[in-house]
């Protein structure tokens, strides 16, 4: 379903981290759709070059490029690739990332550096690094950050990807306020369950085989996210619509963090 006009980003550049697979590979076409060029950067080569193969021949002028968040100079060649495929970068989602479940009591201090540097540190670098394309071309961006919805109620199993995402937050609040003055806006995103081959990997020795339909049952609208539901919302973001937007965080989770809701009903 095409809800925004085929033009709404044209002659925009966006870079989306994680863009060869799940989420971020949709909301990479969803922009796409809308007219944005865009470039896919995570670090297997080859599923990205499917991914761009895939949006190609959609009629959606893409780019791949191999790389890691978390080494800096890999991150500037990110960047330096988009100018010189498509002369400037206007867009970013800051969408890699990931963790795996473990009881904090058995994490190992590389484990929880390894997630925390991923999660944080890769997040910022691409975000400076990007921002500072940005200030120099004048033109402004949005950059929205994908986090996760339990951000501020935290979530069992993975303190350490939900102690990195609030890193992520508190430097988002941060960076809206700093670069407002250059029009570059940040917002977030935390999405609920949102059935991805990532997540089903990620979940899979630990949660059990009936994950999904568990955590469903906590969901008011009573399904997963669909992945267009994050393309849109990213679009939305992205776009002159929300243009007086900056340091926001928008949950998208069909209601879960309300809870199961009150036990107590007047009526
Ligand atoms: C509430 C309502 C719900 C609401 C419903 C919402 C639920 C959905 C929640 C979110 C879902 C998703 O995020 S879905 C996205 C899933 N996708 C991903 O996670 C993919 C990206 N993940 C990764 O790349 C990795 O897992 C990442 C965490 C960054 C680790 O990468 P590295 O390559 O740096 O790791 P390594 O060098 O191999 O290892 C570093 C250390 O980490 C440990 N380590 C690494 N992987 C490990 C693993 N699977 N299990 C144990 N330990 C592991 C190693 O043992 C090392 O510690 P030592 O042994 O001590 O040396
Ligand atoms: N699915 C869900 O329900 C939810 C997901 N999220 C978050 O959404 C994001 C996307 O998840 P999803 O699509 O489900 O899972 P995926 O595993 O498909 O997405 C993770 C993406 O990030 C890339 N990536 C990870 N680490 C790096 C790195 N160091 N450098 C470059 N790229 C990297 C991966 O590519 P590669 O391995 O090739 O580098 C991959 O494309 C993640 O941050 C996830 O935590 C949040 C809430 C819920």
């Amino acid at each position: 379903m095409q809800i925004f006009s085929e033009n709404l980003l044209a002659n925009q550049v966006a870079i989306v981290t994680g863009g060869g697979t799940g989420i971020g590979k949709q909301i990479a076409k969803t922009l796409g759709e809308s007219g944005a060029k865009v470039v896919i950067a995570g670090r297997r080569k080859e599923v990205l070059e499917e991914t761009r193969n895939e949006f190609v021949k959609e009629g959606i002028e893409t780019h791949a490029i191999s790389i890691d968040i978390r080494v800096p100079e890999q991150v500037q060649q990110l960047v330096d690739f988009t100018v010189g495929s498509f002369g400037k970068v206007d867009i970013l989602v800051n969408n890699a990332g990931g963790q795996f479940p473990k009881k904090s009591e058995e994490l190992t201090p590389n484990g929880w550096n390894a997630v925390i540097h991923n999660n944080l540190n890769g997040t910022f670098y691409v975000t400076q690094a990007v921002a500072k394309q940005m200030i120099k071309q004048g033109t402004g961006g949005a950059i929205t950050n994908i986090l996760v919805s339990f951000l501020h109620r935290g979530a069992p199993g993975i303190a350490h990807s939900v102690a990195a995402r609030n890193g992520v937050y508190g430097m988002m609040r941060t960076l809206a306020l700093e670069w407002a003055k250059y029009n570059i806006r940040i917002n977030s995103i935390g999405p609920g369950l949102f059935v991805t081959e990532g997540m089903k990997e990620e979940m899979a020795s630990s949660a059990g085989p009936h994950f999904i339909e568990q955590v469903t049952q906590d969901v008011p609208l009573g399904r997963t996210g669909r992945l267009q539901e994050l393309g849109w919302l990213v679009t939305y973001l992205s776009c002159p619509a929300a243009e007086y937007m900056t340091g926001e965080f928008i949950v998208i989770d069909g209601g879960n963090s309300l809870g199961r809701g009150l036990t107590f009903v007047p009526y």
